[in-house]
């Protein structure tokens, strides 16, 4: 039987805005079960696309692009804030459901060539993940594939990745 990833999702009504309804993964991380079978069905994906890498944006990207990669054992490169990643870096600016922001990679994070699954917890306006392909291809990577534990539907993300293969476990 499928796994209910829904039933571990928390929703504020207001957060961090009014009208923003917000949808937590904390109590689906809180779970081992959850959590593990959140990570080893994203896994599953990453490895079907035959992946070198995987890059994922701060900071709630980060908590589910990590197991992945450890788990494939293939790299993982943080897409970070402003004012966080030292050295030489590429950026992309970006508007998203409830603001604006930067991201920034180091230069030398994906060699030419390379396949890359970029994961984030949740696709809205897809502003985020968006300019984390930007970035990812900049570097002459391929984006071969996207995963987020959820997608609100409605708000058509997914049209910001119509050259790659997108997952969401759970949609609203
Ligand atoms: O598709 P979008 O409209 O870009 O929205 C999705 C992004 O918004 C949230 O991150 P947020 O910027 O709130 O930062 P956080 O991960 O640091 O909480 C979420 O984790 C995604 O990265
Ligand atoms: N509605 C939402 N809930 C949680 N994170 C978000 N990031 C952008 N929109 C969001």
């Amino acid at each position: 039987m499928a796994f209910n990833f829904d039933k571990y999702i928390a929703t504020y009504p207001d957060f961090p805005k009014k009208g923003i309804l917000f949808r937590d993964i904390t109590p689906l991380t809180e779970n081992g079960n959850a959590f593990r079978q959140t990570v080893n069905k994203i896994a599953d994906f990453v490895k079907s696309k035959n992946a070198d890498l995987v890059v994922a944006p701060e900071a709630r990207g980060f908590i589910i692009g990590c197991p992945v990669a450890y788990k494939l054992g293939i790299g993982f490169s943080p897409a970070r804030k402003e004012g966080k990643l030292p050295g030489k870096k590429v950026s992309a600016s970006y508007g998203l459901e409830y603001g604006k922001s930067t991201l920034y990679m180091n230069q030398s994070a994906v060699k030419p060539g390379q396949k890359v699954v970029v994961i984030d917890d949740l696709l809205a306006t897809g502003g985020t993940i968006g300019a984390t392909i930007k970035m990812v291809k900049e570097l002459g990577g391929k984006v071969v594939g996207a995963a987020f534990i959820i997608e609100l539907s409605e708000l058509n993300g997914r049209n910001k990745m119509n050259d790659c293969d997108v997952l969401s476990l759970v949609k609203y």
